[in-house]
């Protein structure tokens, strides 16, 4: 595990990728006696399968781990046996900041970053790869997206329907999202505001976001139901 970058002097290749992975929310919507990325899943946590699953792709060179703050040495702690080029740093008070503070310690040399949720703990290693190509294809932003499946109605303040949107121009959008490393900081640095996640930055800036097909088991353990639909994969083996 490397602990402090700037003294190791990393080598890279043109095309690797560090992946932020923000784990340092609470989980309120989950519940628990536990940060939400420190739940287990089959006996490992979902940070760790996440990390795992990330550290399996081919084009991941470096992985960067926001923890909440006070959890800092128990979270490099549990991530000692992933065997990849690994970095924790203390998270912030929302999602935008601890990608802020992972993204901080990217070294130079590495031209494109990944911001992926420590959530979406059985995202595929593929996907991971698939996000990254598309970057090095030449986009400067990068989503997985799927389509959505619900009838989707804006409802006004009385709890009174106020239009059904039309779903077929609609995605729901996943992590990893991907991005040329300058674009990640020029968003970062210029977007202002609280946004919901990396791209929408780039969007406030007026750039360009690609879409590419997203994975169903990138889901995002976000409820209690969750977490037992995310066992169900893992007992059918159709999540790796
Ligand atoms: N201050 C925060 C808040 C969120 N996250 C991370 O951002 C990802 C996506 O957030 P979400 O799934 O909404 O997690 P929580 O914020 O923990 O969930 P909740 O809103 O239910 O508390 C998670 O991996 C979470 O750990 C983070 O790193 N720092
Ligand atoms: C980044 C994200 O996972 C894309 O769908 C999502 O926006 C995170 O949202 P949350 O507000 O942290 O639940």
């Amino acid at each position: 595990m490397i602990e402090k970058l700037a003294d190791r002097g990393i080598t890279t290749s043109s095309g690797d990728a560090a992946v932020l992975v923000p784990a340092a929310g609470a989980g309120v919507r989950l519940g628990g006696d536990v940060p939400k990325a420190l739940r287990e899943l089959r006996g490992e946590s979902l940070l760790v399968h996440a990390v795992k699953r990330a550290a399996a792709a081919a084009s991941v060179r470096l992985i960067v781990v926001a923890a909440p703050p006070h959890l800092v040495s128990e979270v490099r702690e549990l991530l000692t046996g992933v065997d990849a080029d690994l970095v924790v740093v203390a998270g912030g008070a929302s999602r935008q900041d601890s990608v802020a503070r992972a993204l901080a310690v990217v070294p130079e040399g590495i031209d494109i970053v990944l911001v992926h949720d420590a959530a979406r703990a059985l995202t595929p290693p593929e996907l991971v790869d698939a996000v990254a190509s598309a970057v090095r294809a030449g986009h400067g932003a990068v989503i997985p997206v799927l389509p959505v499946v619900d009838t989707i109605k804006r409802v006004d303040s009385n709890g009174d329907v106020a239009a059904t949107v039309d779903r077929s121009e609609l995605r729901a959008v996943q992590t990893p999202q991907g991005f040329r490393r300058e674009v990640l900081v020029k968003a970062h640095a210029e977007a202002g505001g609280e946004h919901t996640d990396d791209a929408g930055m780039v969007e406030r800036l007026g750039l360009p976001v690609h879409c590419v097909p997203g994975s169903e088991l990138a889901l995002k353990i976000t409820r209690p139901v969750d977490l037992i639909i995310a066992e169900a994969l893992l007992t059918a083996e159709v999540a790796p």
